[in-house]
C-alpha cells in the first residue's frame, strides 16, 4: 500500500503527531538540553520524567516556542509536526501559528481574572470568532469535555477565580480545548491539587485523549504510569529511554531508568 509520507509511523508508538530530531536546547551558555529524539504518538498520552533539573519542563516548553520570550535563548535541530511537516522551531516559522495549534496547561491553574464563559471564549475570540451562537456552543462543548459543564452552568458569568483549583485547572483544559489544538502540553498539572481533583484530572486526559495528543511532564511516577501509553526518561539534558509505559516501568532497559524507578536516586 502506498505510504502517505506526510503521515509518518515510527516503529514503537504508530502513527506521529511530532517528532524531536538532534533537538537541543541552550539557556545562553547552559547546554540544557542534548540531542534529544522523540516521538509523539498521534491521539496518544506522552508522559516525560525524570530528576529534578533533568530538562523536562525544557523540552515541553519547546513545543510551543516559549522560550522565545526571553533573549539569549537558543533551539538547534528539528521539532517537526504532521501531517504538514513543518520544522515548528525554524526561523520562519511565527511562534503565534504554533501556540494556536498547540495548547499549554499550566503547573498552577492560570484562569483569567474574567467570567467562567469569558475564560473559556477566549481562545475564539483570538481566533477570530465573532458569531455569538457559534461562541456559546463551542464554550459548552469545551466545558463538557473537560467535565465541568455540570457544576458551572448555572453560574457562567461568575468569576472563574472563586473556582476550586481543581475547577480552575478543568476550566484551563476546556480554555485549551475551545481552541481546538492539535496538541496539548500538560506541565505538572496536578502539582497544586489534592488527590481527589488529581483524580478528576488524570481521568479527564484518559478521555479527551481520544481527540487530540497530550505531553506530559510529571515528576510522579505513579501518575505517568496511570495517564500514558508512551514514557520518555530524561537525565542531565538527555533522553536516557523511551518506551511504552508499561515496558518502561516493569522491564527498564537502561539501568538508569532502573534506577530511577526504584526511587535509587533523584
Ligand atoms: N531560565 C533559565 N535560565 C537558565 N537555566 C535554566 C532556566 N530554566 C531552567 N534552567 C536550567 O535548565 C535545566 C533544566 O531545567 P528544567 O526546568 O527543564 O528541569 P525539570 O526537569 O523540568 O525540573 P523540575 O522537575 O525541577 O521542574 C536545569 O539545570 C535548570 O537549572
Amino acid at each position: 500500500m502506498a505510504h502517505d509520507m506526510n503521515m509518518p509511523t515510527h516503529p514503537v508508538v504508530g502513527p506521529l503527531k511530532a517528532e524531536t530530531s538532534g533537538f537541543h536546547f541552550y539557556y545562553g551558555d547552559h547546554h540544557a538540553l542534548r540531542n534529544i529524539d522523540m516521538p509523539v504518538g498521534d491521539k496518544k498520552v506522552t508522559a516525560i520524567i525524570g530528576p529534578s533539573g533533568c530538562g523536562k519542563s525544557t523540552l515541553l516548553r519547546s513545543f510551543n516556542r516559549m522560550h522565545d520570550l526571553y533573549p539569549g535563548n537558543r533551539y538547534e535541530g528539528e521539532i517537526r509536526l504532521y501531517p504538514d511537516n513543518v520544522n515548528i522551531i525554524e526561523r520562519g516559522v511565527d511562534p503565534i501559528e504554533v501556540r494556536m495549534r498547540i495548547g499549554m496547561v499550566f503547573q498552577k491553574p492560570n484562569p483569567f481574572p474574567k467570567s467562567i464563559f469569558e475564560n473559556v471564549a477566549y481562545g475564539l475570540r483570538v481566533r477570530g470568532e465573532k458569531r455569538r451562537s457559534v461562541i456559546e456552543e463551542k464554550v459548552e462543548e469545551a466545558l463538557r469535555g473537560a467535565a465541568l459543564w455540570d457544576e458551572v452552568k448555572d453560574r457562567l458569568d461568575s468569576l472563574a477565580t472563586n473556582l476550586s483549583g481543581g475547577q480552575q485547572q478543568r476550566l484551563c483544559i476546556a480554555r485549551a480545548l475551545a481552541a481546538d489544538p492539535e496538541l496539548l502540553l500538560f506541565d505538572e498539572p496536578t502539582s497544586a491539587l489534592d488527590p481527589i481533583a488529581t483524580a478528576g484530572i488524570e481521568e479527564l486526559i484518559g478521555q479527551i485523549k481520544h481527540r487530540v495528543t497530550i505531553l506530559i511532564v510529571t515528576h510522579n511516577m505513579q501518575q505517568a504510569a496511570r495517564v500514558s501509553d508512551f514514557t520518555a526518561f530524561m537525565y542531565m539534558g538527555e533522553l536516557v529511554e523511551f518506551s511504552p509505559t508499561e515496558e518502561l516501568f516493569v522491564k527498564p532497559k537502561k539501568q538508569q531508568t532502573e534506577d530511577y524507578i526504584t526511587g535509587r536516586f533523584g
